[in-house]
């Protein structure tokens, strides 16, 4: 029986930023991978000039053509069910924190986290993950649907474990501040260095002190894909985004390979100096379908 991943995120994109390679790299081994997006980016930015019509502002109509980037997205990752969460436009993109548009009756931000929850409890039910991904308390960077997302994420697992049907480990994702250092080293002396003015680790808002990463997913083989899917994502990630230069030289250790801390469930084997898990499944017992009962065919 395959092995099932949940993923939770706010916004079309996310997914293939931050977890693009852990994706891909469990799709790729024929696991069952589930994403969960939370809302259509509706207040997004467009980098896309001829489509700068559709902005909310304008045409509102980004969020449905988000709704594209994300399934050429995930089909370069290898993953095919794409779900929102409460069906396409059940929640809005709240814009960044402190906007009007936090306030919006529709945003996710003003959602009711019980009800939203579940949404989420009703995938659970469906798909029976053992591992979930969403963000820390802080939506890794502060983002409100980030946060929403963590919350939403974490009260469905809740309500869904009462019933057994949780996952059995929830992993948030991370950066390690030695990796946030060899990025800054690595970029110090480029022309163009997106980390241009940043002194250290500690200047960023989302280090993780490595004693407190539980694992370190390397996918550097699948690094193409996770570029392919952050190239579908154009009308946020334009061609001259630092994240195509972590794609460069540097990028297949930075691009490739993606970090966890574990916020439920027991830590499985891993190696290195901080015994980080490979595996999000490590020291979860895979349930094998039941022998069929001899006779029974
Ligand atoms: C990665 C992520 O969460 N992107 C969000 C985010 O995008 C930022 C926003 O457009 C901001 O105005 C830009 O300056 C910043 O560079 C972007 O990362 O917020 C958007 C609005 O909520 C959201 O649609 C997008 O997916
Ligand atoms: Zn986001």
């Amino acid at each position: 029986m395959a092995r099932r991943l949940l993923l939770v995120h706010a916004h079309p994109d996310d997914e293939s930023i931050s977890t693009g390679a852990t994706m891909a790299h469990y799709a790729a081994l024929g696991d069952q991978v589930t994403l969960v997006t939370c809302t259509l980016g509706e207040e997004g930015e467009i980098y896309v000039p001829e489509l700068a019509k559709l902005a909310a502002a304008d045409a509102d109509q980004l969020g449905g053509y988000r709704i594209a980037e994300l399934r050429a997205a995930c089909a370069a990752l290898g993953v095919g069910d794409v779900r929102f969460l409460g069906g396409a436009g059940r929640y809005r993109d709240s814009g960044m924190m402190g906007l009007a548009t936090n306030d919006n009756p529709r945003s996710f931000w003003s959602a009711d986290v019980d009800e939203a929850a579940a949404y989420l409890v009703e995938v659970m039910r469906e798909t029976r993950p053992q591992v979930m991904i969403t963000y820390d308390e802080n939506g890794f960077y502060g983002h409100p649907d980030h946060i929403q997302a963590h919350r939403v994420a974490m009260r469905a697992a809740e309500l869904a474990r009462a019933e057994g049907v949780g996952p059995e480990k929830i992993y948030w994702m991370a950066l390690p501040c030695s990796v946030l250092e060899a990025g800054l080293h690595a970029f110090a002396d480029t022309v163009g260095n997106p980390f241009e003015g940043v002194e250290s680790a500690d200047d960023f808002p989302f280090g993780t002190p490595d004693d407190e990463i539980a694992a370190r997913i390397d996918a550097t083989d699948l690094h193409d894909a996770k570029v392919a899917a952050l190239k579908a994502h154009a009308t946020q990630i334009p061609d001259s985004s630092w994240l195509y230069a972590l794609a460069g030289d540097f990028g297949s250790e930075f691009m490739g390979v993606e970090y966890y801390t574990l916020a439920a469930g027991e830590r499985g084997p891993g190696d290195g100096p901080n015994g980080w898990e490979t595996d999000l499944f490590a020291g979860i017992a895979v349930a094998e379908p039941a022998p069929a009962e001899a006779g029974s065919r």
